[in-house]
């Protein structure tokens, strides 16, 4: 049986390249950025007033004047005012632009305005004071944001302020989700006293939706020819299958050989993992892939966030996130030769320390602490112990 680093580097090593599209700006939210944006002119553009109230010449306010002559009043958005006599001034809005003849602003605070006039109050004065200048944030063509930046809010905001409403984007690969199992029936049913209701399928399509991608759900029955008949389809259409369930030592465990018989090939079935152990992984025509993972939802859980998001991550070209660590709150014992994933509720405590507090739980079949704990925490092989104190690392689901 293989480790679970040897696991992930199987499969790190068949990472695909989807392409790129383009999509419109508003839609690209979650999207991953495949190209560099850059800034269409100097940011901000012009020198541009922060306050509302006054702009004038300094060497005006230097040589001792206090009282302004307001030449003309300008908005936001209009051509810059000029002054040409000594003790003049514009009354300018936030976001105006400023002519060269003006160089500092006063806000309306401090200033008492009548008879067409400014007069500035006891306040001090500085040269260049309440102004924005030309490419102080970004001179033209800076680059803004890069390639492998998942789309955030933020930057669809920056792309609309660059004028780029056309993104090009990594495209998504078409995901197929299989569950399986005669026990498991759909949820809007009601099981007899010995089925359960089937989630696993809906869990996964929910996790991917995060990512933009709409896969596609089918639940098979333990029934070979169907399965066989319903994944050959599927390979054929899809570029990757995730399948929960049918992969162990059972009767009806048919996954695995049906897919060989499809001419997937096999690249590990089992990891020295708990949960987790007969997760099955392999591809066909070094193109499409199967991610089969065991059928408890746990398994599931812990597989698709240790494995499958992280190949996600790296076929999208999702700028690598730091891996993550926390402080174990409790003791462990694990008595089993197996890597342990143990659920934890993560929490920062007031030294800006990441902690994991274990969930007590009973398998990989208790599925009723995933909603509130926030990851796995990975504990290491070698050792059976873990004590309260010790730093492991941590893969977040929540
Ligand atoms: N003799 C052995 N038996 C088992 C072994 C083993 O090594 N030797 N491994 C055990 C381990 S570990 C796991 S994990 C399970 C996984 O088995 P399968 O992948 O074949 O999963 P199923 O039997 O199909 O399902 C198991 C269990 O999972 C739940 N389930 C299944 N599908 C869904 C779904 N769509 N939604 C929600 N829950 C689902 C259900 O409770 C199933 O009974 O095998 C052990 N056995
Ligand atoms: O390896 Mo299995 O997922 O524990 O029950």
């Amino acid at each position: 049986m293989i480790t679970v680093e040897q696991a992930g580097q199987i499969i790190q090593s068949q990472t695909r390249d989807f392409g790129v599209e383009e999509v419109f700006y508003e839609n690209s939210l979650q999207r991953v950025l495949a190209e560099t944006l850059f800034a269409d002119r100097d940011l901000p553009p012009f020198n541009r007033a922060t306050v509302d109230g006054i702009a004038l010449h300094f060497e005006d306010y230097k040589n001792g004047l206090r009282s302004f002559k307001i030449k003309a009043t300008q908005a936001a958005g209009e051509i810059p005012v000029a002054i040409d006599a000594r003790g003049a001034c514009v009354e300018l809005m936030t976001g105006a632009a400023l002519d060269e003849s003006v160089d500092t602003v006063i806000r309306y605070e401090d200033l008492d305005l009548s008879d067409g006039s400014a007069t500035i109050k006891d306040v001090e004065v500085k040269r260049s004071q309440n102004i924005h200048f030309r490419g102080k944030d970004k001179k033209q063509y800076d680059k803004m944001a890069g390639a492998g930046e998942v789309i955030s809010p933020a930057l669809i905001g920056l792309a609309a302020s660059i004028g780029k409403t056309r993104l090009q984007v990594k495209k998504l690969p078409r995901v197929a989700i299989l569950s399986t199992g005669d026990e498991m029936v759909p949820p809007h049913t009601v099981p007899t006293a010995f089925q359960l209701r089937r989630s696993n399928g809906v869990t996964l399509k929910a996790v991917l939706e995060s990512y933009r991608i709409d896969a596609e759900v089918f639940h098979l029955n333990d029934d070979s020819a169907l399965i066989e008949s319903v994944l050959s389809r599927c390979l054929d259409a899809y570029d990757v299958l995730l399948m929960s369930g049918g992969v162990s030592m059972g009767k009806f465990d048919y996954v695995p050989q049906v897919l060989e018989g499809l001419g997937v090939v096999q690249l590990f079935h089992k990891i020295k993992q708990r949960p987790g152990k007969p997760f099955w992984f392999g591809a066909r025509d070094g193109r499409q892939l199967v991610f089969a993972f065991p059928g408890n939802p746990v398994s599931v859980w812990m597989c698709l966030h240790r494995y499958f998001i992280p190949w996600l991550e790296a076929s999208l070209e999702i700028r690598s996130r730091a891996p993550e660590y926390a402080v174990l709150q409790n003791d462990i014992y694990f008595p089993h030769s197996l890597q342990f994933f143990v659920q934890v509720k993560l929490e920062m405590n007031d030294r800006g320390m990441l902690t994991a507090l274990a969930a007590e739980t009973n398998g990989s079949g208790d599925f009723s602490n995933l909603v509130y704990t926030d990851a796995f925490m990975e504990l290491p092989l070698e050792k059976n112990e873990f004590k309260k104190g010790e730093v492991y690392p941590v893969w977040r689901y929540r």
